[in-house]
C-alpha cells in the first residue's frame, strides 16, 4: 500500500485503496514469502543494534500499535464500502479518526508493515535515525528497466528516484554538488526567464481578450512550460514546446514517453503487480516508453556534448556538462530524473499559487506592488540583482504549499529501531508521515484554511509567525534530510520567474463558483476545469 506515496514525493492517490486492496487479496495466497522487514533490511547494510535503553525498554510492543484487520480494510474498500475509490488523503483521515494519531496496516509481497503517524514529533524521530542513506521506497518498475533492461545505457547506475542504500548514496553524493549548490542552479536564470516570456507571448496569443478567458487548457500549457523550463537545465536544450510549430520528433518521444509514464506507473509500481513474473502488454509499453525517453534524451545529451567539445571551454559550464563530466550514464539517468520529477510537481504549484492569488485580489495587489517595484519596466531581464527581495511572492509560494502540497505525506523505512508516540518500532518498517494534514490544522497554523502569505514574513524586529510558533517537522514540501527534493533550488527559480512575469503583467482572477478541485494520484495536483481570467495590466 505504501508505494502510491513513495513512488516519487509520497504522493498518494485514488489507486493507493485498489492497492490496499489487492495486497490483501494477493495476501491469502503469499504466506510462503518471507516477511517483508527481512527483504527491506538490505537496503540498509549496517550492523544490528541492540537497544537497551529506557525509552526502548519502556515502550509499549509493535504489535499493540492499533490499526484495521484485513477483514475491515477489505470491507471497507470493496464496492460499497466507506472507502471505495476513494484517495489517500481521506483514507489516512477515515483510520486516524477510528484509530488515533497512529496506526498500523500491514504488508505483503517484500513491502514493509506501514505505521502512519500524525505527531511531527515522530517525524522528527524518524528523520532523525534514517542514517545517510534513508529509504523511500518506489518505481521499481524503473530500477528493474535502467538495471535490467538497459545495462548498456545505465552501467548499474539506476537514478535517484529509484535507487536505495550504498547505490542511492554513490549517485546523490555525485550530484548533490551540482544540483544543490545555488549558482550551478541560478546562472540559469536568464534562460528560465526567456522561456517565462515565451509562455506569456504564448499566453496571449491564446487568449480571448474580450473575456479574458484561455482558449486552449492551462494545464497543458503549464506543464509545456515546466517541461520547457526542466529541459533547458537537463538537457542544455530548448525543445521548443512553446513555439507555434511542432516539436521535433525527438521532442514529442519525450513527451509521449513522459505520458505514458505518468499513466502506467500507477498500475505497475502502485499496486502489487506480478510484472516480475509476467511481463504484460500494458508492461511492455511501459518498457517502451522507457525506452523511447532514454533514447530520445541520450540524443540531446550527445548533441549538447558535441557543441561544448567544439567550443572548448576548459571549465565546465552547464548542469548538464558537469553532470557529463562525472560520467554520461550519471547525466543520462539525472536528465530524465529530473524530468520525470519536474514537471507536475512545478505546474500543479504554480496553477496552486494562482488559484489562491485569483481568489485573493488584496493578497495579489499586495504582491504586485512587490513586483512593480522590482520591475519597475515589465521589459527589463530578471537578473540575480533584481530577483534578490521578493518575500511576498516567496510567502506566497510558501503558503500555497501549507495549504496544497504536492506531496500529502512522506514516508521512510525506519532507519533504525525507534520508539513513535510511546511504541516500539523495528528498523525497517514503514513510517508513513502525514504533513498535509497537520499543515492543514488549526492545531498548527491559526486559521490554516485561509491564504495568509503575511505568516511567513520576517520583519525588522522579530522573525516570522510561523517560526516563532511552529514544530519545523510539520511542514516540509520539499521533504528532509540527505534524501531531500535535489530540484528544490531549480523549482524555486522557475516558478519564481514565472509568477514574476504572469502577475507584473496580468491580473489573474479565478471565476470558478467552486474552488479547484484536486485529485490525489502520483502526486497531489489540480484537476477539472481551470476558471481563470486574465486582464492585461
Ligand atoms: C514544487 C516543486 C517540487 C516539490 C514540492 C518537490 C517535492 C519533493 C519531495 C517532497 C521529495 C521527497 C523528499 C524526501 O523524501 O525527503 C522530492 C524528491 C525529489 N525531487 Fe522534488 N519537488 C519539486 C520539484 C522538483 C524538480 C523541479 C525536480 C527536478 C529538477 C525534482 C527532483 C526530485 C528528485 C530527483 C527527487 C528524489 C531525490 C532522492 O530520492 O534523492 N523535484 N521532491
Amino acid at each position: 500500500m505504501i508505494s502510491k506515496f513513495t513512488l516519487l514525493y509520497a504522493g498518494s492517490g485514488q489507486q493507493a485503496t485498489k492497492c490496499v486492496m489487492d495486497q490483501l487479496v494477493v495476501r491469502q495466497l503469499s504466506n510462503s514469502l518471507p516477511r517483508a522487514q527481512h527483504v527491506i533490511l538490505e537496503h540498509f547494510e549496517t550492523k544490528e543494534e541492540t537497544r537497551e535503553d529506557p525509552e526502548w525498554v519502556n515502550a509499549k510492543d509493535y504489535k499493540q500499535i492499533p490499526g484495521p484487520s484485513s477483514y475491515r480494510m477489505l470491507r471497507d474498500q470493496l464496492p460499497g464500502g466507506r472507502l471505495y475509490k476513494t484517495n489517500m488523503h481521506v483514507l489516512e483521515r477515515h483510520y486516524r479518526e477510528r484509530y488515533g494519531d497512529i496506526f498500523r496496516i500491514s504488508g505483503i509481497l517484500g513491502k514493509p508493515d506501514t505505521v502512519f503517524t500524525f505527531n511531527p514529533a515522530d517525524f522528527e524521530t524518524v528523520y532523525r535515525n534514517e542514517t545517510i542513506w534513508p529509504v523511500r521506497v518506489g518505481l521499481e518498475s524503473l530500477g528493474h528497466y535502467r538495471l535490467k533492461k538497459r545495462p548498456d545505457v545505465f552501467q548499474g547506475v539506476a537514478g535517484l528516484v529509484t535507487s536505495q542504500g550504498r547505490a542511492w548514496g554513490d549517485i546523490r553524493n555525485k550530484v548533490n554538488p551540482v544540483m544543490m549548490k545555488v549558482q550551478n542552479i541560478r546562472q540559469n536564470l536568464p534562460a528560465v526567464d526567456n522561456i517565462a516570456q515565451d509562455f506569456l507571448d504564448r499566453l496571449d496569443s491564446k487568449l480571448d481578450h474580450n473575456t479574458g478567458k484561455l482558449t486552449t487548457d492551462l494545464t497543458e500549457e503549464i506543464k509545456m512550460w515546466a517541461f520547457e523550463s526542466v529541459a533547458v537545465v537537463a538537457l542544455n536544450t530548448r525543445l521548443g514546446l512553446l513555439a507555434r510549430d511542432k516539436p521535433d520528433a525527438n521532442v514529442l518521444k519525450i513527451v509521449d514517453g513522459m505520458n505514458i509514464f505518468f499513466d502506467k506507473a500507477n498500475t505497475y509500481d502502485v499496486s502489487p503487480s506480478f510484472w516480475k513474473y509476467v511481463e504484460t502488454p500494458g508492461f511492455k509499453e511501459l518498457m517502451k516508453a522507457y525506452d523511447d525517453v532514454t533514447n530520445a534524451t541520450t540524443f540531446f545529451i550527445e548533441k549538447a556534448m558535441e557543441k561544448f567539445k567544439n567550443e572548448q571551454n576548459d571549465e565546465a559550464q552547464s548542469v548538464l556538462e558537469k553532470l557529463y563530466r562525472i560520467n554520461k550514464n550519471v547525466a543520462v539517468v539525472m536528465a530524465i530524473d529530473m524530468l520525470m520529477a519536474g514537471l507536475d510537481t512545478t505546474s500543479a504549484t504554480v496553477i496552486t499559487v494562482l488559484h489562491f492569488l485569483g481568489q485573493n485580489p488584496e493578497k495579489q495587489e499586495e504582491l504586485r506592488k512587490e513586483l512593480f517595484k522590482l520591475l519597475p519596466d515589465p521589459k527589463m531581464p530578471l537578473t540575480d540583482e533584481n530577483t534578490k527581495n521578493m518575500p511576498y511572492l516567496r510567502a506566497c509560494i510558501k503558503e500555497a504549499l501549507r495549504l496544497k502540497p504536492i506531496a500529502v505525506g512522506n514516508f521512510r523505512l525506519a532507519g533504525r529501531d525507534i520508539v513513535l508516540s510511546g511504541y516500539k518500532v523495528p528498523k525497517g518498517v514503514g513510517v508513513y508521515m502525514a504533513t498535509m494534514s497537520l499543515s492543514n490544522s488549526d492545531e498548527y497554523f491559526e486559521r490554516s484554511a485561509e491564504f495568509l502569505p503575511e505568516r511567513w514574513i520576517k520583519t525588522a524586529k522579530a522573525t516570522c509567525p510561523v517560526s516563532q510558533k511552529h514544530n519545523p517537522f510539520v511542514y516540509l514540501p520539499f521533504g528532509f534530510g540527505p534524501r531531500t527534493c535535489i530540484g528544490k533550488r531549480l523549482a524555486e527559480l522557475e516558478m519564481e520567474t514565472l509568477l514574476v512575469r504572469l502577475i507584473r503583467n496580468y491580473r489573474v482572477t479565478w471565476v470558478g463558483e467552486k474552488p479547484l478541485e484536486y485529485i490525489n494520484d502520483l502526486i497531489l495536483r489540480p484537476t477539472g476545469e481551470m476558471k481563470f481570467k486574465f486582464e492585461k495590466l
